[in-house]
């Protein structure tokens, strides 16, 4: 079977890591298979979700880029993802050096680069309504949802970031049953197009930590719409201020979203780790 290459370039966004693959000039995406194998973490070259830079759909955005995780499904939105395609569009001069917009599925993002290889992305505004997130069985946007989970009642936010999150707040963050009620929550009816789940402490008025156990990945070392959506939960709830820091296990995130009827930015660092060729040699 010839032997295709692919370049490709590893990155991580505090810790969320990625293969970004260029398919600018109308190269196609790669197939659900092919991501579950460019992902593999003995097998392949390994990370969390697969990035494609591709030609920008209209004029004003430097460049578009999609989305699949690990399992070969398909997001509408990556936000440690985005620092990383800014990043990587910076580095291939097709960005210039002030600031730009990048389009994705969830819509089109300002970009403003922060300098240390850090970007700000706006990632537009965080949508409650449980028919948005999507969330089954609840009509209308509640603070808080109740669902039984394994005997026990479980409390949590829902909030679309262009994809679907739940968020639930805990006392002990390193302490969450993250890798047992994730993927129950996943698993959910409530859930039809299954959910990111993080699980979030107030630690103080501008600090959260978190953990996030996401759609098609497993728990990461972290979720930048994740971060944006349990900010956006807490905000809400009036349990946080309106600029915070989100303390992930792979590094911390800024988060700000002065009012409900504005897009929330969120700033944090992009990575380069190597860059490849994936000798796909699959029989
Ligand atoms: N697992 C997510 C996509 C990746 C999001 C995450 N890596 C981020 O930084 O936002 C989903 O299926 O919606």
């Amino acid at each position: 079977m010839a032997q295709a290459m692919r370049r490709f370039t590893k990155m991580h966004g505090a810790g969320n890591d990625f293969v970004v693959l260029d398919l600018r000039g109308g190269r196609t995406p790669p197939d659900a298979a092919t991501c579950r194998a460019l992902a593999d973490r003995h097998t392949g070259i390994g990370c969390d979700q697969i990035l494609t830079v591709e030609d920008a759909l209209a004029s004003g955005a430097v460049a578009r880029y999609r989305i699949w995780n690990a399992d070969g499904s398909p997001s509408q939105q990556c936000g440690n993802g985005a620092r990383c395609i800014a990043a990587w569009l910076v580095r291939d001069g097709a960005a210039g050096d002030g600031d730009f917009q990048l389009d994705s599925p969830a819509g089109r993002h300002a970009v403003t680069p922060l300098g240390g290889g850090r970007f700000r992305i706006a990632m537009g505004v965080p949508e409650f309504e449980p028919a948005r997130v999507p969330l089954r069985g609840f009509h209308r946007a509640l603070d808080a949802y109740a669902l039984e989970v394994d005997d026990a009642l479980l409390a949590f936010g829902a909030v679309s970031m262009g994809n679907p999150h739940a968020v639930i707040e805990v006392d002990d963050v390193d302490a969450a049953p993250v890798a047992t009620i994730g993927p129950r929550l996943q698993a959910s009816v409530a859930f039809p197009e299954s959910a990111n789940v993080g699980f979030a402490q107030v630690h103080a008025r501008d600090r959260i930590g978190l953990r996030v156990y996401e759609r098609g990945a497993g728990e990461t070392r972290a979720c930048g719409s994740g971060a944006c959506a349990a900010a956006a939960v807490l905000m809400r709830r009036g349990r946080v201020a309106r600029v915070v820091s989100v303390e992930l296990p792979g590094g911390t995130l800024q988060i700000e979203w002065p009012s409900d009827d504005v897009p929330l930015t969120m700033a944090g660092p992009a990575s380069f780790v190597f860059e490849g060729e994936w000798i796909d040699d699959r029989h």
